[in-house]
């Protein structure tokens, strides 16, 4: 049976960053599940939430403010470094909770799991109150200190000043640690944004309506996939970049659509949502691996658009084995990528990512949008998309991509809201632009004949 203590906040934060850290779970995923399998109130889910991201968005920030204290990390155990990440994380960033109370949780924690650890958490903790934090100000290299601050590997601040410039960096620094806003699609195949925004309201999940999208609800917390409306496919949780994707791509209500890297659906159900079955249109959606496939099939039905999906295991660099003699009016590639973009998201992305990723994905990308391309119909249209933000996976895919495809013309991203950020030949958005996932979209138009 459990104790009063495993169902403490703090606890279950301490056990799920262990989780995250040794079976690579995502922490977003890992959190879901989490809070849907305990009773906690809404204050402490609330407290769990903030306890899970913050730490992980910040973990190079609290090993520097813990070096000090620690003589032998390297025989730190596991859990024992995550206990102290979630002591010095409140005590840093929560300030209304009081040190004796941060003290307490994290030694009692440390007894729960091993009695002899609790009296070095506790030390080391006294040892901080007695000493104080080391000074990030201090850190001599500005680049150390831009990257310890924000918590991105120096590798990739490097990377970002180089290819965006120092302002933007920053910026994009500065907001990548904020909590990120809960987002929704509302699926208009079945129901309107005004009748979701209304019933989420009495279940008092107040809602605003999406600067970006016109199908897209945004609130600041909360679980949404709780919700009845949520299981009878009244809306699925999607980053409002991402919604810009389907609505880009001028479909009509006939379409035939291919959708080559397509679980778990969030743009296939979409897409879906812009067709009609009575005039013929169609998604067929492939996806390298069989379980995102059957993700995928489910939330086409509890979407209610499983009547315009065929959904198949498939590698999307060998199409012609795939969908033979096959062509499309239009093609997605979502494409697999770093998934840079997402980093106020899955903070864990940021530490996971090495340079030479970079370069390898560029590769499998225009493997694939070179197969994609020979999909594509006189006249129709090859749409490309990223999580990501860095050149190598966006606009130097394109760039290579047209000097070898002459019959492809770039068109400006349409967008269902004029945006401030430019549309042409391309869509990137930023961090920091509107608060949503980094994002990249390019729609390309295969000449007639
Ligand atoms: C960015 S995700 C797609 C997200 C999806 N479009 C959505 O909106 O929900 C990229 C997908 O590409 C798949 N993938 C990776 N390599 C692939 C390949 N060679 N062929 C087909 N799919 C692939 C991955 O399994 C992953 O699901």
């Amino acid at each position: 049976m459990k104790t009063k203590r495993q169902y403490s906040p703090r606890y279950l934060a301490v056990n799920l960053l262990h989780r995250v850290a040794t079976a690579g779970s995502y922490a977003n995923i890992a959190l879901d599940q989490l809070i849907a399998q305990t009773a906690l109130t809404g204050r402490d889910t609330a407290l769990l939430t903030n306890l899970v991201y913050g730490v992980i968005q910040r973990q190079l920030t609290l090993d520097f403010y813990l070096q000090p204290f620690i003589k032998k990390p390297n025989r730190l155990q596991d859990w024992v470094k995550q206990d102290l990440w979630v002591a010095v994380y409140q005590m840093v960033y929560l300030t209304k909770i009081p040190d004796r109370a941060i003290f307490y949780e994290a030694a009692e924690i440390a007894k729960a799991k091993n009695r002899g650890a609790a009296g070095f958490v506790t030390a080391v903790l006294h040892q901080i109150q007695r000493q104080g934090l080391p000074d990030l100000n201090k850190i001599k290299s500005p680049l150390q200190r831009l990257s310890v601050s924000a918590s991105v590997p120096q590798w990739l601040v490097e990377k970002l000043i180089d290819q965006l410039g120092q302002v933007k960096t920053s910026a994009i620094l500065k907001t990548i640690n904020q909590p990120p806003a809960a987002s929704l699609r509302v699926n208009t195949a079945v129901t309107s944004v005004e009748k979701v925004q209304t019933q989420l309201a009495a279940l008092d999940l107040p809602t605003k309506v999406s600067a970006l999208s016109s199908v897209g609800l945004v609130r600041q917390g909360g679980f949404l996939a709780g919700t009845s409306l949520f299981k009878e496919g009244a809306y699925t949780l999607q980053d409002e970049s991402s919604m810009l994707v389907a609505s880009s791509m001028r479909l009509q209500p006939h379409h035939q659509v291919l959708d080559v890297c397509a679980a778990p659906g969030g743009k296939t159900t979409h897409i879906a949502a812009l067709l009609s079955k009575a005039a013929g249109g169609h998604v067929t959606a492939f996806d390298l691996y069989p379980h995102k496939i059957k993700l995928l099939q489910q939330n086409a039905r509890r979407l209610q658009v499983a009547d315009l999906i065929s959904a198949h295991v498939g590698d999307a660099r060998h199409l012609d084995s795939v969908v033979p003699d096959q062509h499309f009016d239009r093609v997605l590639v979502d494409a697999p990528c770093s998934g840079l973009g997402l980093m106020r998201r899955k903070p864990e992305i940021k530490y996971a990512r090495q340079p030479a990723d970079l370069m390898n994905l560029q590769q499998l990308q225009l493997e694939i949008i070179n197969q994609a391309a020979l999909k594509v119909k006189p006249g129709g249209i090859l749409t490309y998309s990223t999580c990501t933000i860095v050149n190598e996976e966006n606009q130097a895919v394109i760039a290579q991509f047209l000097q070898q495809h002459p019959e492809f013309t770039p068109l400006p991203v349409q967008t269902d809201h004029p945006l401030k950020v430019a549309t042409t030949p391309y869509l990137k958005l930023y961090p920091d632009d509107y608060g949503t996932d980094g994002f990249f979209i390019c729609n390309l138009k295969r000449k007639s004949r």
